[in-house]
C-alpha cells in the first residue's frame, strides 16, 4: 500500500516525538511491504517564525492532498504574547476545521505494567482501566462568536458556546457506534443544569439513544464527571462530550494512565483522511532534552494505520510493541519507577520500532 502522510512536527517537543513515530511507521512499512512517504508541513509557532502566519494556506493544501496528517504539538512561551488569531494554537483549530474533523477519539487505557504510575488507589484501578473520550472537535466555544470590546469604560471579552442539532447528532452517532464495538455503554457529559447548548445536547442524545436500545446510556454533569473519573473511572466505557469539556476531561483521564505522554488521539470527519496527534502539548519545560515520552505519538500513528489506512494488523503490531516494551520494564522519565530501565525519547522510539 502506498500512502502519503503530512508531517506537522510543530514546536517544542513536537519534532522529537514525531521523529520517533516516523521510525515506527518506517519499520511497519518495511515489515509489511508498504510505502509511506512524508510531506513536511509548517504549522504553529515555527510557521509564524517562517511566514508570519500560524497556518499558511499552502499548509492546509498539503494536508488536503495527503492521505492523513500526523502532528506533534504546537505552541510555546515564545509566542504567548501574540494576539488570539495569530497564536500557534490557531493552526490546530484551523486544520481541524478546514478538514472537517468533528470527531476526536481519545482512548485512555492503563497498560498493566504502569499500574504503579497511576496516582489512584490500587483498589480503584484493580480491574484495569479502558475508556474512550469522544470529543466534538469543531464546534462549541472554540468556534463561537467572540470579541473584546469596550464596555462601561473597560475591556469586556466574550466567547460563546453554541451547537446545532446536526453537530450533536453526528458526534453522538460516533459514540454509540463505538460503544457497540466495546462494552456497550455511553455516558453523555454536559452542563444541562445551566447551559442551553447542553440542554439541546441532551435532547439530541436522548433522541439518538432510541436508535441504540442495545447500548446502556446515561447523562452526567461535567463537574460530577471530573470527580467520578478519579473516584471510579472503571464505570466509564465511552464518554461523549462537547469540545471544551472533552479537552479538559481527557487531560484528567490521561493522568490515570500514568502520564499525559501515553494518550494518543484521532480526529476524523466523514472520510478516511484524519489528523493524528498526542493529546499533550509542546512541553516547553522538557524541550531539547530527549526525555519526552514518544508513546502517545507512536500510538497515534497506530490509530492512523487502523482508522485512515484500514491496516488493523499493522496497528496491532505497533500497539503490541508498546505493551512489550513496557512489560520488559523500559520507561521514559515521566513513567519511571524503581527497578525499571530509563530510556531517552529516541531510545524508546528505537526499541518500539525494533519490536514491530
Ligand atoms: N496539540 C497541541 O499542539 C497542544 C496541546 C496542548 C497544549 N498545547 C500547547 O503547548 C504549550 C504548553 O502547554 P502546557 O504546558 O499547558 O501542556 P503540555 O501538555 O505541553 O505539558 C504539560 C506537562 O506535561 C508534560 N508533558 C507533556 N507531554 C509530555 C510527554 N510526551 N512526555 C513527558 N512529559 C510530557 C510537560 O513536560 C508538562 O510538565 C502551550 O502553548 C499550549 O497551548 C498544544
Ligand atoms: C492547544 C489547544 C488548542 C488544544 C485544544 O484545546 O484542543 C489542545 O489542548 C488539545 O487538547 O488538543
Ligand atoms: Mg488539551
Amino acid at each position: 500500500m502506498n500512502k502519503q502522510i503530512a508531517l506537522i512536527r510543530g514546536d517544542g517537543i513536537g519534532p522529537e516525538i514525531v521523529a520517533e513515530a516516523v521510525k515506527v511507521l518506517d519499520r511497519v512499512a518495511e515489515r509489511f511491504g508498504h510505502t509511506f512517504s512524508y510531506t513536511e508541513v509548517l504549522a504553529g509557532g515555527c510557521a509564524i517564525d517562517a511566514t508570519g502566519h500560524p497556518l499558511p494556506q499552502d499548509s492546509i493544501e498539503k494536508c488536503k492532498m495527503s492521505d492523513s496528517v500526523l502532528l506533534g504539538a504546537v505552541g510555546g512561551p515564545k509566542w504567548d504574547q501574540l494576539d488570539g488569531s495569530l497564536r500557534p494554537e490557531k493552526a490546530l483549530l484551523g486544520i481541524r476545521s478546514a478538514l472537517g474533523l468533528f470527531s476526536n477519539i481519545r482512548p485512555a487505557r492503563l497498560f498493566a505494567p504502569l499500574a504503579h504510575a497511576c496516582p489512584l488507589r490500587p483498589d480503584i484501578v484493580a480491574g484495569g482501566l479502558d475508556l474512550v473520550i469522544v470529543r466534538e472537535l469543531i464546534g462549541g466555544v472554540y468556534f463561537g462568536e467572540r470579541d473584546t470590546v469596550l464596555k462601561n469604560g473597560e475591556k469586556y471579552a466574550y466567547d460563546t458556546m453554541g451547537y446545532a442539532e446536526h453537530e450533536i447528532e453526528r458526534i453522538g452517532r460516533v459514540a454509540f457506534e463505538m460503544a457497540r464495538k466495546r462494552r456497550k455503554k455511553v455516558t453523555s457529559v454536559d452542563k444541562a443544569n445551566v447551559l442551553d447548548s447542553s440542554r439541546l445536547w441532551r435532547e439530541v442524545m436522548h433522541r439518538l439513544r432510541e436508535e441504540y436500545p442495545d447500548v446502556e446510556y446515561s447523562d452526567m454533569l461535567v463537574d460530577n464527571t471530573a470527580m467520578q473519573l478519579v473516584r471510579n473511572p472503571g464505570q466509564f466505557d465511552v464518554i461523549v462530550t462537547e469540545n471544551m469539556f472533552g479537552d479538559i476531561l481527557s487531560d484528567e483521564a490521561s493522568m490515570i494512565t500514568g502520564s499525559i505522554g501515553m494518550i494518543p488521539s484521532s480526529s476524523l470527519g466523514e472520510g478516511t483522511r484524519g489528523m493524528y496527534e498526542p493529546i499533550h502539548g509542546s512541553a516547553p519545560d522538557i524541550v531539547g532534552k530527549d526525555i519526552a515520552n514518544p508513546v502517545a505519538t507512536i500510538l497515534s500513528a497506530a490509530m492512523m494505520l487502523r482508522y485512515s489506512f484500514n491496516l488493523p494488523e499493522e496497528s496491532d503490531a505497533v500497539e503490541s510493541a508498546v505493551s512489550q516494551v513496557l512489560e520488559e520494564g523500559y520507561r521514559t522519565a515521566d513513567i519511571m519507577s524503581e527497578g525499571c530501565t530509563l530510556l531517552s525519547c529516541s531510545e524508546m522510539g528505537e526499541r518500539i520500532a525494533a519490536l514491530v
